[in-house]
This record gives C-alpha cells, sequence and structure tokens, in this order.
C-alpha cells in the first residue's frame, strides 16, 4: 500500500531526525520531507464536459462522483451508476481475460496483439488507470506492452496506428525542429527514448514503425522507475529506411527514401539534440535500437556533455555484467573468480561489443585496475559474427570490435583460424559462457549446444539475449534437453521454466535491459548528474548483482523476478544516486541541492527513501475547475 507504506516511512524517517537531533541539535534544521507526492490536494483544470472525458490525463470514466460530475459539467455524459476504481479494473480485467479462453501459450500466445490493442486503448482514454493495471499485473502485462510482443506491434505499426503518441522529426524537417519541440505540449519533460527505427529488436529495419519501442521503454518508466508519465516523450527520428518493401508499401506512415547517411544523417541528430534540450535543458535522453554503425558513433558524440546513454550498449552490458557474475555465484564460486571465466560471444554488434567492452574492465578492475590487467582480460573472451571467429587476419574489421580480435597464431595453437564456425569456436574453446546477442533465432543449434556438453565449467551458462522470442539463440526447453539440467539459462525474452521431472525447475530467467534502464533514468534524474558515467552504470550493474540472494542463485535463478521490478528499479536508482554523488556530479534534484543529497547519501535507507519518495503512483488527484 503506497500511503501507509510512504506514511511508515516518513515516521522512521521523523524518528531518526529525533534521535540524531538529542546528538545534535542542528540535525531537525533539515527535517524537509524529501517527498514530492501530490497527496489529496485538488488539481485545478481548465477544462469540463467532454474536453476533460477525452483528457486521458483527467479522465476517470465512470469513476467521477456525482459531487465532481456537477462541478465538471459531466452529469449525464456518463452512466449514472459511479465505479470505483477496482470496480473499473475488474470491468476491465473480464473483458482482458475473455480473450484468453483459448489456447494460452505464453510468449508465442496467439492473443498477444488483441491485448495489447486493448490496453492502448485504455492508455489512450486513462493513463492513470492503465499504469494502475499494468504495474498490478506487470508479469502479465510487461510481455505485451514490452518485449515480445511489442515487436510485432512495431512490425504491423501502420495497422495498429491510431492515436498519435509522442514526436515525429524527420528528414523533411531540417532546420525546422528548435520550433517544432514547442508543439509538445507539457513544459517539463524527464525522459526521451529517442530510436530512428534502424534495428528494431532482431527484427531489422522497421523504418518510422520503430516508434512503438520507444513507447513501450517508456511505459516501463512510469510503470517501474515512477517518471511521471506526464513528463514522458517517446521520438521517433525519420530519417527514411533501407526497408525495400515499406519503402514499397503505400500504406507505410513514413519517408519512402532510403536512410540518410554521413553527415546530413548526423546533422539531423545533432539538431534534434539542440532541440530537445534547449525546451529541456535536464532532460535525459534514451538512445534505443539504433543500427551499431550509429549507436557507438552517437554515443561518443553526446555522452561527455548530454544526459544520455544508449540502452542497447550500455543498459545491456549492465545486466550481462549482473547475469555473468551471477553465473559465478551459481556454481558455488566467489565473485572474484569471475576474471577466469572463458566466454564466447555471438554477435558483435551494439549489444554484443558493449557487453564484451565492460565484461573485460569488469574482469580488468578485479584483477588490479591496472594496463596489464586490463590487456590480459581480453583473452577471456571469443567474439564470432556473421562470419565466424573474429581473428586479427580479419579484413576490414569493424573498429569497434578490433580490441577483441584474437591473434591469429595464438587461435591456431587452439585448433582454431579466422572466421572458424560457433559449433568449432565452442568445442575448442569449452567454454564457461556462451551468450549470444546475434539476433539469429536458432543460432545455438543441436550442435553448438552438443558441443558445449565439452564445457570445462561445473555449471556452463547460456544466454540467448536475442528479441524477441523467436530470435532467441536457443529455447530453455533446448537447452536443458541438450546440455543437461546443471546449467544456467537466461533469455532476453520471456520463457517458462522448464520442468526438469521429479518437482525439479530448470529456471529460465528474463536477461533483458529493463532490470536497469528504468533505475539508470531514474538515478540520473534524482542525483542531477548533467552526464551519466561509466562509474554510475557499473553501480547499477553490481546493484542488479547484487539483488539476489546465495540461495536463489544457487538455484539458477540469477535475475529477479518481473514482479519485483519497481523494488529492484528503486534499489538501482539509489546506487546510481550514490555514485554520482561519489563521483562529485550530483548537482541535486528540485529542492534538494548537491551538499543535501550528500548527506542523504551517508544513510542507505535514507536514499532509498529519497528515491521512493520521488517515484510517481497512479492515483486519481481530485478535481476542480479553475477558468482563467
Ligand atoms: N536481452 C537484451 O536486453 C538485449 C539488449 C540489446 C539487444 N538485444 C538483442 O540483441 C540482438 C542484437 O542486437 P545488436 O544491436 O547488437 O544488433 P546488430 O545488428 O548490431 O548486431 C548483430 C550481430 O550479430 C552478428 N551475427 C549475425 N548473424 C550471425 C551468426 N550467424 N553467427 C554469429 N553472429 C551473427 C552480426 O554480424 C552482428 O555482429 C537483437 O536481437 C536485440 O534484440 C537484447
Ligand atoms: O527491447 C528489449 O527487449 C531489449 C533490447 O533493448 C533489445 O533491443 O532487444
Ligand atoms: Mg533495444
Amino acid at each position: 500500500m503506497p500511503n501507509s507504506y510512504s506514511q511508515t516511512r516518513a515516521a522512521t524517517s521523523l524518528m531518526r531526525r529525533l534521535k540524531r537531533s538529542l546528538i545534535n541539535p542542528t540535525a531537525l534544521a533539515r527535517p524537509r520531507c524529501f517527498t514530492t507526492t501530490e497527496g489529496h490536494r485538488p488539481t485545478l483544470v481548465h477544462k469540463r464536459s467532454l474536453d476533460i472525458l477525452h483528457d486521458p490525463w483527467f479522465n476517470k470514466g465512470t469513476a467521477f462522483s456525482m459531487t465532481e460530475r456537477d462541478r465538471m459539467d459531466l452529469r449525464g455524459l456518463l452512466p449514472p451508476n459511479v465505479m470505483s476504481s477496482e470496480q473499473q479494473i475488474e470491468r476491465f480485467m473480464v473483458d482482458l481475460k475473455r480473450l484468453e479462453v483459448q489456447a494460452r501459450d505464453g510468449p508465442s500466445d496467439p492473443n498477444a496483439l488483441a491485448k495489447w490493442r486493448i490496453l492502448n486503448r485504455l492508455h489512450d482514454r486513462n493513463e492513470t488507470m492503465y499504469y494502475k493495471v499494468l504495474i498490478a499485473n506487470i508479469e502479465e502485462y510487461a510481455p505485451i506492452v514490452y518485449t515480445p510482443t511489442v515487436g510485432l506491434v512495431c512490425q504491423n505499426y501502420s495497422g495498429l496506428f491510431r492515436r498519435p503518441r509522442g514526436m515525429y522529426f524527420s528528414a523533411e524537417d531540417r532546420g525546422e525542429m528548435m520550433s517544432m519541440v514547442y508543439n509538445w505540449p507539457a513544459d517539463q519533460v524527464d525522459m526521451i527514448v529517442v530510436t530512428d527505427g534502424s534495428r528494431i529488436l532482431g527484427l531489422g529495419d522497421l523504418g518510422v514503425q520503430g516508434i512503438g519501442i520507444a513507447i513501450g521503454k517508456l511505459d516501463l518508466y512510469a510503470a517501474a522507475a515512477g517518471i511521471n508519465p506526464q513528463r514522458v516523450l517517446p521520438v521517433m527520428i525519420d530519417v527514411g529506411t533501407n526497408n525495400e518493401k515499406l519503402i514499397k508499401d503505400p500504406l507505410y506512415l513514413g519517408l519512402q527514401q532510403h536512410r540518410l547517411e554521413g553527415d546530413e544523417y548526423v546533422a539531423v541528430i545533432d539538431e534534434f539534440m539542440e532541440a530537445v534540450f534547449t525546451r529541456w535543458p535536464n532532460v535525459i535522453v534514451q538512445f534505443e535500437d539504433f543500427q551499431s554503425k550509429w549507436a557507438f558513433k552517437l554515443l561518443q558524440r553526446y555522452r561527455n556533455t548530454h544526459r544520455m546513454f544508449n540502452d542497447d550498449v550500455q543498459g545491456t552490458a549492465g545486466v550481462a555484467i549482473a547475469g555473468l557474475l551471477g553465473a559465478v555465484r551459481a556454481q558455488g564460486r566467489p565473485m572474484i573468480d569471475f576474471p577466469k571465466q572463458k566466454i564466447v560471444v555471438a554477435g558483435a554488434g551494439s549489444a554484443g561489443i558493449g557487453v564484451v567492452n565492460a565484461a573485460r574492465k569488469t574482469m580488468a578492475r578485479m584483477l588490479g585496475n591496472n594496463e596489464s590487467a586490463f590487456d590480459s582480460a581480453k583473452s577471456q573472451f571469443w567474439v564470432v559474427d556473421a562470419n565466424g571467429l573474429i581473428t586479427d587476419e580479419r579484413e576490414n574489421i569493424d573498429p569497434d570490435a578490433l580490441p577483441f580480435a584474437r591473434r591469429i597464431n595464438e587461435v591456431g595453437r587452439q585448433g582454431l583460424r579466422e572466421g572458424a564456425s560457433l559449433v568449432e569456436v565452442v568445442r575448442q574453446v569449452q567454454p564457461d559462457v556462451l551468450l549470444g546477442l546475434s539476433g539469429v533465432g536458432g543460432l545455438f543449434s543441436k550442435e553448438v549446444l552438443e558441443a558445449l556438453k565439452g564445457s570445462t565449467s561445473t555449471k556452463p551458462a547460456i544466454f540467448a539475449m536475442s528479441n524477441p522470442t523467436k530470435n532467441a539463440e536457443c529455447t530453455p526447453d533446448q537447452a536443458f534437453k541438450i546440455v543437461g539440467d546443471n546449467i544456467i539459462f537466461a533469455s532476453g525474452s520471456p520463457f517458462r521454466d522448464v520442468g526438469l521431472g521429479n518437482g525439479r525447475i530448470g529456471h529460465c530467467n528474463q536477461g533483458n535491459n529493463m532490470y536497469l534502464f528504468p533505475g539508470i533514468g531514474l538515478g540520473t534524474l534524482l542525483s542531477g548528474s548533467g552526464i551519466i558515467s561509466d562509474g554510475m552504470l557499473q553501480a547499477a550493474a553490481e546493484r542488479l548483482a547484487a539483488y539476489m540472494t546465495e540461495e536463489e542463485v544457487l538455484k539458477g535463478m540469477i535475475f529477479p523476478p518481473i514482479s519485483k521490478i519497481r523494488d529492484i528499479t528503486k534499489e538501482v536508482a539509489a546506487a546510481v544516486v550514490q555514485e554520482a554523488v561519489e563521483e562529485d556530479l550530483a548537482e541535486g534534484y528540485r529542492d534538494i541541492d548537491a551538499r543535501e543529497l550528500q548527506k542523504i547519501c551517508q544513510n542507505e535507507a535514507e536514499v532509498l527513501e529519497y528515491v521512493q519518495n520521488n517515484m510517481w503512483s497512479p492515483e486519481y488527484p481530485t478535481l476542480v475547475y479553475k477558468n482563467d
């Protein structure tokens, strides 16, 4: 119960301050509650009648009380029975559940799109109720509003498009973005998720239809991080598409031209960044599903000057690190043994390279944090892309993959060569971990999984992280069946756990960046840091890793269930705030300045309370009409 919970926390905090004041009389001088809770103060609105019913933010539908209906000129426009919000949700759920009478098959649920439509309609007419439903049923509906169904939504977006949500900046808008940005009604925007639609999940270039991914990510910002949904903005930058089918499709909603490239492309992104940071200087921009060749370049271009991060490169890396450390613990070994793990990675794109870079840095830190540690750590990775094992013999090697190209002499000694196939690499290396970020469904074939049986690990780990479901490198059923019961398994999209017989369960963990990006965004917001440092990202990953208990990890559970996502996000955000303070990057948030934040960060419980109190929850405010 958020209210009684925050009251208890507030009381505890007061007791703490009283106790402190006995020792230090100035302690009571800062009794300011960190909360921004709107409480029961009425909200002033400048519209009434049908305008209110058509406004998803203020609309309560049948939950308007009779006095409110009178006050807001709503009488007669609604059925006479006043419903409580619980009754409204019950009615909605009955309708939603009706669709589940037919076969229900988890991620490949044939009704997924129908459920998405229903939820989307609710989103359009009543945001408060939408987020109440989502938060209360997050395990069930995250796979609908987010991965994997969001992929299907993006693929079918032209057909599904009803009401617009978010902003579109296109190549045709060059020179106009600075003024266009003021068309958005909100004076405050905390969080933007932007995509150019060039690599949506493992589904390739979906052009303008990629906006669905930005909307889905922001849904999790509201549901998991408690970012106020009135202050989020999904953005699609439409520079064209290289998807020939879309270019020819008469129903396609975006620009029907090939993508801008080179300086022209960068100029569009620069103009967008300038426009949004001019209007909202404190906004945080999450780059999402940009093809690798731009993902890294844009990250380098803006990360030291803007509050931004790339979720596929940095969020994924953090989640993978947490999972990899969990896999070490699951073997009954201390985390410090991580630098001994042999890791084969299939996929050298934004996600794969992001993961190996971060894993190498983590190993180097554990080995003494010096240059030689950093150098030796890279020998723990074998990176395989569409052309096989990457070695220094490769021509036109992608500069981002170059640091991980194996020396040809060395791989020769291992019985490998430039371009060796994944199965050969797994057979020869006998890795502790096989991690897939290739976007290729079924890449971990029977042959590859058979080869993994030769792993030198007591409990090999398989991370089939590509999305959506059909693009997973293998299913948990295949992994447990072929490699054996004694493995760790994680996938990017949700799958069911596997029954191993005799009541034993093969856990299917969901290794998805959703466990980190909401907390990275919230923590950055509440710290007031002007950039998102490597340290802040590392702190986020470590907090996620530490979330799992020894007992859970030994059972093969290396990521928490989604039902705990709001709690995890709070923890991750607190870790990000603390690290920002530690690195002297924190400038404070609202009426909490940097010095006060520093004090808060001295006490673990207080940081958590600070974060909790600044998380938005979906509650109906009391409305009052004000005519001016
Ligand atoms: N679980 C998560 O949180 C998460 C996060 C980010 C990305 N992803 C998923 O990772 C996948 C890749 O994303 P990306 O941005 O790196 O894409 P990308 O297109 O930039 O990279 C794909 C890489 O896979 C390689 N590849 C293609 N075919 C291969 C094959 N047969 N064998 C080995 N490698 C092969 C390509 O050469 C390329 O290096 C997508 O499916 C995406 O949904 C998952
Ligand atoms: O969107 C997701 O589910 C994870 C990740 O960002 C991806 O691109 O696959
Ligand atoms: Mg992504």
